[in-house]
């Protein structure tokens, strides 16, 4: 039996409210999150119409959570690294051009062992930030990886974008900018550097895929298309330290 197309009615998305209260995990910070996570699905799935749907995928350590949680709460996660146990989901209202754009951020987790809960969701995605890490070289190897998997899974017309995140440690980076951009235009993605840490370009990644569903979802006949690599390419900053 075919499952109904995501974010077309109420029911398609109290089903998801309900499958994120059974899949709960404990918050992979220690903290019991399980009531917030309760009525934070219960609030969302009585507001309509249904949120657009973005998943953050990567490898683990890229810095997926944190990035969600600067985006969500404005802060940044320090102190150890806790791994995130299977997925969970934030939800984000952005205006964007006066329009309010309702956001559902699925936070995956990136270790292996979890790769089969993650690949269920794939589909009902309409778009996705691939992050890797610019001071750990594997994360970016395993972009291509990425990539397949993506290709094998997700809608075909999904929006994506990578980003190479954690551009605030300086020292510590081994992937370059440009290298991030030859793989992105390689596979003509949008591209950008973010940090978690200090903020930078964390805002403009959503709202630019925000800016792109609005888009697609709207169609009005009178506006511009909207172009995703344009806006990105005019709006990216740099880390101020090590651009040309
Ligand atoms: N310097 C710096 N550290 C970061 C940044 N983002 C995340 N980190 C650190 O990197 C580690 C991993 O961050 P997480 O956000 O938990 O990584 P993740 O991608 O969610 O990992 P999994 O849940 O295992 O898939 C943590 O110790 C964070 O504090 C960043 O932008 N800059
Ligand atoms: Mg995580």
């Amino acid at each position: 039996m075919g499952r109904e197309k995501p974010g077309t009615s109420g029911a398609w998305t109290k089903l998801r409210a309900a499958a994120a209260l059974q899949d709960a995990p404990e918050h992979p910070r220690g903290h019991r999150r399980d009531r917030v996570h309760q009525s934070r699905a219960r609030e969302w799935c009585l507001t309509s119409p249904p949120p657009l749907q973005v998943m953050l995928v990567g490898d683990s350590g890229v810095g997926k959570t944190c990035l969600l949680v600067r985006f969500k709460d404005g802060a940044f996660l320090a102190g150890s690294f806790i791994s995130t146990v299977g997925i969970d989901f934030r939800n984000k209202v952005l205006t964007v051009d006066g329009v309010k754009v309702k956001l559902q951020i699925w936070d995956t987790a990136g270790q292996e062992r979890f790769r089969s809960v993650t690949h269920a969701y794939y589909r009902d995605a309409h778009a996705l930030l691939l992050l890797y890490d610019v001071t750990n070289k594997a994360s970016f190897d395993n972009i291509q990886a990425w990539l397949t998997e993506i290709h094998e899974y997700a809608q075909q017309d999904v929006v994506l974008m990578l980003l190479g995140n954690k551009v605030d440690s300086a020292q510590d980076r081994v992937v370059k900018r440009e290298d991030g951009e030859k793989l992105a235009k390689e596979y003509g993605v949008p591209f950008m550097e973010t940090s978690a840490k200090s903020g930078l370009n964390v805002e403009l990644a959503f709202t630019a895929i925000a800016k792109e569903l609005k888009h697609r979802s709207m169609k009005l006949p009178n506006e511009p298309k909207f172009k995703l690599h344009d806006y990105v390419k005019k709006e990216v900053r740099g880390s101020g330290c090590c651009r040309s």
